[in-house]
């Protein structure tokens, strides 16, 4: 997942042409040459032969060669078929291939006879991994010409790669507006325009301002042509549509970045510009790869610009941020910057305009390119992670959430829990949607909706989870976690109380015991917390966020506990068990997710392993769900669709940023 942040300062006159500010790194710096030329002495630069088809060394074959492909025996080709594989899994279904280039020292470039010996070599792996070649750019360098193409994996009508950004920024910033113009192909009129398609409640429309966290989609099709078509009469977008005639789907989490909606963001993140800031603090402190988007440069006189580029590079290179910010000014700079952006260091600023469209085709091809970070296997056992529930009229109980491994098929088995008594439940699933469509099988990584029978919806909860039940699934009151405290205005001592986000689970935990007397802005604890209301389902490694008011904490669980003390603290007797499904209430969860992974708000929202994600769809037909926005019944969910209440939650991959202005910064 990424994150991604959109900046803007508003200005007087339009800065179309402005130059580099001083300190950014141009994007080539991240081209494969000899050296790291223009970056600070302590920033790392990606080895040689990083960018480009493997490491050098490899038996039989040197993958930095530029003559590797030209004509390799049985055994090299072996090799390079291994090599791509490998390749395409950590890209999970993609990966960019240079064709020309070497990182031997030797000049770059083929002639024309070697290239095309050196594309056929490709095109026939790319077969044997049943993907596309789809040609990026061609350049002509010292010793003839190199090609850059992606190869993705060939998906069918029922299927695509998804990728997730959270999209943080402040208030105003163009976050909503952006993604209007993203995913309807529709320029703004400075006043609002493409934002109104996006608002889900009247006062929204009234205010302007988001206040809950959404979805949206946007489809490239194998071509990286995007696909989203809206209805032309209400602009509503058919997400069923988009996800046929997509080979890949990006998910934006859009966060509310007003102060008073802090609540809701959270729910991924934190905020910033203030709001910014916090979102940006915890996309880094979670991994979350970050991409900057300055907004409103149309209306930004040339030297604020320059001004806000500086700040921002300043606070992404500060020690607490380490990134590499790159400044992209062209469609080189995005297939270099798409390329290493897994990094997590590297750090991409677009500057756009949602008015004129300016330089919008840059980051819908850096969109299209952005792979997904974290490698799922399909032979792992399958874990998903509940963000949301429904009741649904005719269909019954609905989760959605994010499958965090393995492979769910279509009536497979699963357990679902824990319940307030830490037990999972035997539960079949009877039908699975991406992105509203119905599939049969669903993996590591992609969202999705299930429909399950004979459960309450009352009995669900975010945080829930449905595992193989060949995990032997164990609920935990009590675990151990390092945590670094971002911020707390004084000092955190043991039985402090605080939110706990942890995936998609929200809840209270105090603390126990730590490993000092007591926590200030800036220490590192070892922490013993227990969960005040229910068990969850944890592991080890996990990233959480811990945070009550302005107090953020973010770590990582250690130790899992075995607690002998089965009541919650307010020692209420829980609630027996899941039960069935009559006379359930129609109800939601409120509260928002927080991520874990590519997201945040941004970043909050993720660990990889485990984002929440929220956008998927309950089972319905427009309009059937039960579940209306409770402010202004009319309102209509992006796209023209019914609303189905806020709390879709946020998890991601990736996270997009608002930009904001000098102030932000
Ligand atoms: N001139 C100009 N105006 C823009 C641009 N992007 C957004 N706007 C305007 O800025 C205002 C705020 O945009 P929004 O998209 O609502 O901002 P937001 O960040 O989503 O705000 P919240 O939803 O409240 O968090 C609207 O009036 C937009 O029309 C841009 O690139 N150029």
């Amino acid at each position: 997942m990424a994150s991604m942040t959109a900046i803007h300062e508003p200005g007087l006159s339009p800065a179309s042409k402005m130059p580099l500010a001083d300190d950014l790194v141009p994007a080539s710096i991240f081209a494969p040459e000899r050296g790291c030329g223009g970056i600070d002495a302590d920033d790392e630069c990606p080895e040689d032969g990083e960018l480009f088809n493997g490491e050098p060394g490899d038996r039989g074959v040197d993958f930095t060669s530029k003559l590797a492909l030209i004509s390799p025996n049985g055994e090299q080709y072996d090799l390079l078929l291994r090599q791509l594989r490998d390749r395409m899994e950590e890209g999970c279904g993609e990966t960019i291939y240079v064709v020309g280039m070497g990182s031997d020292g030797g000049d770059w470039g083929l002639n024309a006879e070697d290239m095309a010996a050196a594309v056929a070599t490709v095109r026939s792996l790319c077969e044997q991994v049943d993907g596309d070649l789809i040609s990026l750019r061609e350049r002509t360098e010292t010793a003839g010409k190199v090609r850059d193409f992606l190869i993705r994996r060939r998906v069918g009508e029922l299927d695509f790669l998804e990728v997730r950004v959270a999209v943080v920024g402040n208030v105003d910033a163009g976050k909503s507006t952006l993604l209007g113009v993203l995913t309807h192909g529709e320029l703004d009129n400075g006043r609002g325009f493409a934002r109104q398609k996006l608002f889900r409640h009247k006062h929204e429309m009234e205010s302007g301002r988001t206040s809950s966290v959404g979805n949206d989609i946007l489809g490239f099709d194998q071509e990286g042509q995007v696909v989203n078509k809206p209805d032309s009469h209400g602009g509503s977008l058919d997400w069923t549509k988009i996800c046929e005639k997509s080979s890949k789907v990006i998910t934006f989490i859009d966060l509310a970045g007003h102060e008073k909606y802090l609540k809701t963001t959270v729910g991924s993140n934190a905020g910033i510009v203030g709001m910014t800031k916090e979102h940006l603090g915890l996309a880094l402190a979670l991994n979350v790869p970050v991409f900057v988007v300055v907004t409103k440069i149309d209306m930004c006189p040339a030297n604020i610009l320059q001004e806000t580029l500086k700040l921002l590079q300043r606070l992404l290179k500060s020690p607490g941020c380490r990134k590499i910010p790159v400044l992209v000014q062209n469609k080189d700079d995005v297939i270099v910057t798409a390329s290493n952006f897994s990094s997590e260091r590297m750090c991409p600023i677009f500057q756009i305009s949602n008015v004129s469209g300016e330089n919008m085709e840059l980051l819908k091809t850096f969109l299209n390119l952005l792979s997904s970070r974290t490698t799922y296997r399909d032979d792992q056992p399958a874990e998903f992670q509940i963000d949301d529930t429904y009741s649904v009229p005719g269909v019954g109980t609905v989760v959605s959430g994010t499958t965090l491994r393995g492979l769910i098929r279509l009536n497979d088995t699963m357990l679902l829990g824990p319940d307030p008594l830490g037990s999972f439940l035997s539960i079949a699933v009877k039908s699975i949607h991406r992105k509203r469509m119905p599939v049969k099988e669903v993996r590591g990584g992609q969202t999705a909706s299930f429909s399950l029978k004979k459960i309450k919806r009352s009995s669900i909860r975010k945080g829930m989870v449905m595992v193989c039940p060949r995990l032997n699934p164990q609920a935990s009151w009590e675990f151990e976690a390092e945590i670094l405290v971002l911020h707390h205005p004084t000092t955190i001592s043991p039985r402090y109380q605080a939110m706990v986000h942890c995936g998609s689970i929200r809840q209270t935990a105090t603390i126990l015991t730590m490993n000092r007397e007591c926590l200030r802005t800036g220490d590192k604890a070892s922490v013993h917390f227990r969960f005040i209301k229910t068990p969850e389902y944890l592991h080890c490694d996990q990233r959480l966020v811990f945070r009550e008011g302005r107090t953020k904490a973010v770590g990582t669980i250690t130790k899992l506990l075995q607690s002998t003390n089965n009541l919650p603290s307010n020692s209420k007797p829980p609630q027996i068990k899941m039960q069935s499904t009559k006379k359930a209430p129609p109800r939601r969860e409120d509260g928002p997710t927080i991520a874990n992974e590519e997201a945040v708000s941004l970043t909050a929202t993720q660990n990889s392993a485990q984002q929440g994600e929220g956008d998927e769809d309950p089972q319905v037909k427009e309009g059937s769900k039960e579940t209306k926005p409770k402010s202004g019944g009319g309102g209509r969910r992006r796209g023209g669709q019914k609303q189905r209440g806020k709390g879709q939650n946020s998890t991601t991959n990736a996270s997009t940023v608002a930009p904001s202005g000098p102030g932000a910064c």
